[in-house]
């Protein structure tokens, strides 16, 4: 199925990247929200993110729009990951999940407008990662590097970061930032109801 017009609400490389992979080539329209959070539980908090990130880039949309919300966390013991906001708290976070597992959860919002208001979708992927365990010059030299600094939990598998990667169960495009194949099935799932209501 062709998927057109899709407008991601996401500064995201990556999750363009991931789009584009599986030829949806997306219109980028970041969202401008302050995140606000009122939950501390990860599948909360990402669902929340998501929706207010959709939710903020289709009140400037016409109807007919559809746009796409995404935000990811990394977990461990209860804890969320965000992204670092120094070098030093990079190293902090790759101490505390090297050597072990912990979870990543991506939420993702879909919201498609239509003259009888918005139809939406909204849900959430966890993928669990396995780290080995890494020597403190190691975490040091990783935590120093740019590549941490604009990635929840401070690292990106898909980067340098490949080399402590033990093993995942689950998506991997979930850790990367968007679970391409649950979003292509459920978009499918939206706009096949919208022709199916077209037709009425
Ligand atoms: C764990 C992990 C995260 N990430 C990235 C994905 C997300 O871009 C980022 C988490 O931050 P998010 O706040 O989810 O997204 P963002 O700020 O990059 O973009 P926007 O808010 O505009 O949608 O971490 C990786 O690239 N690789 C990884 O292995």
């Amino acid at each position: 199925m062709e998927i057109r017009n899709l407008i991601l609400a996401s500064g995201s490389p990556r999750r363009k990247e991931l789009l584009e992979q599986i030829g949806i080539m997306p219109v980028i329209s970041p969202s401008r929200i302050e995140e606000v959070v009122t939950s501390s539980v990860p599948e909360q908090v990402v669902l929340e993110l998501s929706s207010q990130k959709a939710e903020d880039v289709m009140s400037r949309c016409p109807v007919g729009s559809v746009v796409l919300g995404a935000d990811t966390v990394v977990a461990i013991d209860g804890m969320i990951l965000g992204k670092p906001k120094s070098h030093g708290e990079a190293c902090e976070m790759i101490r505390r999940i090297q050597g072990r597992s912990h979870q990543v959860h991506t939420g993702v919002a879909i919201l498609l407008k239509e003259e009888t208001g918005l139809r939406q979708k909204h849900f959430t992927v966890k993928t669990d990662v396995m780290v080995f365990p890494m020597t403190e010059e190691e975490i040091r030299e990783y935590g120093e590097s740019e590549e941490p600094m604009d990635k929840a939990g401070a690292y990106a598998i898909q980067g340098r970061f490949a080399a402590y990667i033990q093993g995942i169960s689950g998506d991997y495009s979930n850790v990367v930032g968007l679970p391409v194949g649950r979003v292509y099935q459920e978009l499918k799932a939206l706009l096949e109801n919208r022709e199916d209501e077209s037709h009425d």
